[in-house]
């Protein structure tokens, strides 16, 4: 669950900023982002947030909101994944509103190029340098056969016998194995925070062509190797990075609420 509670934090600030947005159900004719292309059937951990939710309403009831959960969450993952840690400012209130379309536009595809990449980070106010830090996120976790089917059959910026273990599991003729799971990691465990993602990428074994982007001859090939080759240097660039992202446009003072369920504005 580390990786996905990871990964929520990021759908969370992308879009409207760090508010708990992507955690609100559809009810009714309210409209949520968890149908959205990049969530659908995809994001998860959101029983995980709730339970942590619950206890904490039990404790010190309407005090903690459910974007310092996330927020929070992202963090302890990341550690017990075995990744570095970092001090998470709080006060984050919840939105009481969502924005399908900015899930939809928002949330970069696994099929963009670099120039794509660091346009939609921009838009956050997040570097090029940031893009490639946020990125080694991807040495835990999994991905699905459908977001990297074309990368492992159509791209040549790939190392062949990686492609053809991918294959083994993610065949050519879609919708077959659409769902059958890779590690996005292929050098260590996907339960292991380190960064062999980046000595992937060099070695032309990202998975997705999104990740493989960040080293394909050009402005990020040279940060790429450092990160590779100097953990400490990735640790501190990824935190930095982290606390970037979770300050992404916060609710405060008067705006939001401090939501009593996760999935529902309060009544
Ligand atoms: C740079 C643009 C990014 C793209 C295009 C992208 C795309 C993806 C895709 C397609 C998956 C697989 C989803 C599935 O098959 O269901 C995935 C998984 C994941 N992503 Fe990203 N991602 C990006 C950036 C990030 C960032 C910034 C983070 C966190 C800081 C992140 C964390 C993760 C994690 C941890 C997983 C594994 C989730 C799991 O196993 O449940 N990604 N990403
Ligand atoms: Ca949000």
């Amino acid at each position: 669950m580390g990786a996905s509670l990871l990964r929520l934090h990021f759908h969370d600030c992308f879009v409207q900023g760090c508010d708990g947005s992507i955690l609100l159900d559809d009810v009714g004719s309210f409209v949520g982002e968890k149908t959205a292309g990049p969530n659908k059937n995809s994001v998860r951990g959101y029983d995980v947030i709730d339970r942590i939710k619950q206890t904490l309403e039990q404790m010190c009831p309407g005090v903690v909101s459910c974007a310092d959960i996330v927020a929070l969450a992202a963090r302890d993952s990341t550690f017990l994944l075995g990744g570095p840690t970092w001090e998470v400012l709080l006060g984050r209130r919840d939105s009481t509103t969502t924005s399908l379309a900015d899930a939809n536009t928002d949330l970069p595809a696994p099929t963009s190029n670099l120039d794509v990449l660091i346009s939609a980070f921009a838009k956050k106010n997040l570097s090029p340098r940031d893009l490639t830090a946020l990125s080694g996120a991807h040495t835990v976790g999994f991905s699905q056969c459908s977001n990297f089917r074309d990368h492992i059959y159509n791209d040549t910026n790939i190392d062949t016998a990686f492609a053809a273990l991918r294959k083994t599991d993610c065949p050519a003729a879609a919708p077959a194995g659409n769902t059958n799971l890779s590690p996005l990691d292929v050098e260590t465990q996907a339960d292991v925070f380190d960064n062999a993602y980046y000595r992937n990428l060099v070695a032309r074994r990202g998975l997705l062509h999104s990740d493989q982007e960040l080293f394909n001859g050009a402005s990020q090939d040279a940060l790429v190797r450092q990160y590779g080759n100097n953990p400490a240097l990735f640790a501190s660039d990824f935190v930095t990075a982290m606390i970037k992202m979770g300050s992404i446009s916060p609710l405060t003072g008067a705006t939001g609420e401090i939501r009593l369920n996760c999935r529902v504005v309060n009544g």
